[in-house]
């Protein structure tokens, strides 16, 4: 049995997962589970999977995984010979990058995911934007991105010179705020701007934006 990827195309974690599915130059089977229209990601099969009842879930042969983080940290030691390495085997020189995984974890994405929510996916679902926590995390957003300007004066990448794990963890978020008012937080940053089309421009990451669709079509 090969890897198996459970989710929904518009999902950041599940879109996460598969940037490095495509980095990694892997086959998989993507299998939809609406978590829009149904609940079948509460109940069996799929909470033997995530007893959490959320996406994405990976399966690869016998074992079991959830958790976006721990899928691409899994994919990327595992099948380290293929496509991009994404990890570092310096210990010194991964611990940068595991910080930046982490910066994007409790910082960035807390901030980021609240204006994806106000300002992508209340409009797709018809719900109102408040403009208040619009306001709020744009102001927080700014000063996290203040940080990365200065990371990235002096660094190609967040983790060090090479596209990391690190990186592609910002990916998804990144490509729904810059539809948005948002982009311009990034705009005004040379550095991080430069660092955002570069990582968008990736090979891979057009064929997560292309498979998506496709998807999203079906
Ligand atoms: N920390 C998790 C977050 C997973 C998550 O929040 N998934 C959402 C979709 S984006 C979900 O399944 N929501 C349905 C629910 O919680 O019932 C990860 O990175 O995989």
């Amino acid at each position: 049995m090969g890897i198996k990827l459970y989710g929904h195309p518009f999902s950041v974690p599940v879109q996460r997962v598969i940037a490095c599915l495509e980095e990694k130059h892997l086959e998989y089977e993507f299998v939809v589970i609406d978590i829009i229209s149904t609940d079948q990601h509460k109940q069996e099969p799929f909470i033997s999977i995530n007893p959490f009842g959320q996406i994405p879930a990976l399966e690869d042969g016998d074992l079991k995984l959830f958790e976006s983080r721990a899928i691409t940290q899994y994919l990327a030691n595992t099948y380290a010979d293929k496509g991009t390495p994404l990890i570092l085997k310096d210990p010194k020189k991964m611990a940068i990058v595991s910080v930046w995984i982490e910066v994007e974890f409790h910082t960035f994405e807390e901030t980021a995911s609240k204006l994806s929510y106000e300002l992508v996916f209340k409009p797709m679902f018809g719900k109102t934007i408040d403009e208040a926590i619009v306001e709020h995390n744009q102001e927080k957003l700014g000063k996290i991105l203040e940080v990365y300007e200065a990371r990235l004066a002096g660094s190609k990448y967040l983790g060090g010179e090479e596209f990391s794990l690190a990186d592609l963890h910002h990916l998804p978020i990144i490509n729904y705020l810059y539809g948005t008012k948002t982009k311009a937080l990034f705009d005004g940053k040379p550095n991080v701007s430069a660092w955002c089309a570069d990582i968008l421009a990736r090979p891979a990451w057009a064929k997560v934006v292309e498979r998506m669709k496709h998807i999203t079509e079906k």
